[in-house]
């Protein structure tokens, strides 16, 4: 592997004795990691039906080492959203930044939600997570991952958040800033990302990061915590940013992160970064442990912030009639949902968190939970909400087991035969593997006319 010159002399300097070790790992095998989506289905039980040969990511609860042979992403499970596919080092943001349920919560730089499917997955569909990404294309994967993993207390922006940043000022109790950044710990992963590293290099990116940290300084309430997160070693983008953020904000300060043997400390290099306790940050390099690398600061906004008593805004609810198809269809099974809350936009129905505010002016992807459209007068139930369901909850359901060819065929987009399902009645079927729903079918005298969404189809 050819490694920039001038990276290998910042990396000598930084390492020191360690160096030599570092280059070391890339020989080391390559690592996978996939985690366990908690909203859908517990560790243990995910465990009990894995068909994939998993070691626990130590510092990571749902997190598991897989071996490459497994393809985790060709199994059906993937498609019901059961793990989210992540490299383990990058597992480690979300999992340090405390999330209670109720939260209002922004994930800045989010796409394509690896942070976000497990922040939402936190908060239980609770409170609001809004989630932001720059970059119009990379929201598209975005929202088809949140969907996936069943999230419905959500609104997928597409902002520069500087322009939002006084429309949301003091809003947030918790923020997560995974920074955009020359990815200097993925150059293992990915060689693409060594040229990219020669075109835009360090100083490129510190300067958005400080713009970035500096919003999100803004938005967050007094009390509440941010967490600021990037996948390379350059001090300048990692411990330097935390410094231009704690120099020019004193009502910010580090918190501890809950140690792990593996962990390394950020680079406490002078009497004023003593004071700012740089150390409390942490790094991850993979001559240390088994991860590809990161670095992570967990900040605390001075103030109080009671988990008892937190007071957000509420929106006053959306003055749209919503028609009697839509209530009808919602009420034929267990969903709970304040009629308030549906958003009626054209012919598409949304269902938002009431923390949300008001849609006008701002970028929006996609505010709440998509329920469905209403097509001449009558409902048609979206994929996102089938996600978002739990198949217990619905009373027309076929639930194919996992080794079933029905399953593959379904995901492929085919007609099923299903007359062995005979006590299913004709319409709205939701199609579940193993317990977990798939998306819906139209069942009709024994076939199912398949309603998956299509861009989403096994390939
Ligand atoms: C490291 S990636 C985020 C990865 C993501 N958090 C995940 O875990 O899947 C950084 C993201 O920041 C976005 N980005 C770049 N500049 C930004 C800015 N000024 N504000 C918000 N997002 C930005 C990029 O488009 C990119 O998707």
């Amino acid at each position: 592997m050819n490694l920039p010159e001038k990276y290998l002399a910042s990396m000598k300097e930084m390492l020191g004795d360690d160096f030599e070790s570092y280059l070391n790992s890339f020989d080391d095998t390559r690592l996978y990691g996939l985690r366990v989506n908690n909203l859908k289905i517990s560790t243990e039980d995910f465990l009990k039906i894995s068909p994939f040969k998993l070691k626990p990511i130590p510092w990571i609860e749902n997190g598991f080492y897989y071996e490459e042979d497994d393809k985790p992403a060709k199994h059906p499970y993937y498609f019901a959203g059961l793990y989210y596919i992540q490299e383990p080092s990058a597992m480690t943001p979300a999992n340090v930044l405390p999330i209670n349920k109720g939260d209002v919560v922004f994930d800045m730089c989010a796409a394509p939600g690896g942070k976000s499917t497990e922040l939402a997955a936190k908060l239980d569909n609770t409170g609001l997570l809004i989630t932001n990404d720059i970059s119009n294309s990379r929201t598209k994967a975005l929202l088809k991952n949140v969907e996936v993993n069943g999230d419905n207390k959500i609104c997928v922006l597409n902002e520069d958040p500087k322009q939002i940043k006084d429309r949301f000022s003091e809003f947030f109790d918790k923020i997560l800033i995974d920074a955009p950044c020359s990815g200097e710990g993925m150059f293992r992963k990915d060689n693409k990302l060594i040229k990219a590293w020669e075109k835009t290099g360090p100083e490129v990116y510190a300067e958005i990061q400080r713009s970035v940290i500096m919003s999100g300084a803004e938005m967050l309430k007094p009390g509440g915590m941010m967490l600021y997160s990037t996948c390379t070693f350059s001090k300048l983008e990692d411990e330097e940013t935390i410094k231009y953020l704690l120099t020019n904000r004193d009502d910010f300060e580090l918190v501890d992160i809950k140690p792990y043997e593996g962990f390394s400390h950020g680079f406490e290099e002078s009497d004023s970064d003593k004071e700012m306790n740089i150390s409390k940050t942490v790094r991850i390099f993979p001559h240390k442990m088994e991860g590809e690398g990161h670095f992570v600061a967990l900040l605390k906004k001075k103030g109080e912030l009671d988990p008892d008593n937190n007071i957000h805004f509420v929106n006053p609810g959306f003055n749209n009639k919503v028609p009697k198809e839509v209530t009808d269809f919602l009420d034929s099974f267990n969903f709970d949902y304040d009629s308030k809350y549906i958003n009626i936009r054209g012919t598409y129905c949304y269902l938002v968190s009431k923390y949300m505010q008001e849609e006008k002016g701002l970028r929006i992807i996609r505010n709440g939970l998509l329920l469905g459209e209403i097509k001449k007068n009558r409902f048609e139930p979206s994929q996102a909400l089938a996600m978002a369901l739990k198949l217990k909850d619905y009373p027309n359901v076929i639930d194919l087991d996992v080794n079933d060819e029905r399953v593959v065929k379904y995901l492929k987009g085919e007609t099923l035969d299903c007359d062995d399902f005979t006590d299913v009645k004709n319409g709205w079927v939701l199609i579940g593997v193993s317990g977990y729903p798939l998306g819906w079918g139209k069942f009709n005298n024994g076939q199912v006319k398949n309603k998956y969404l299509a861009g989403w189809r096994w390939m």
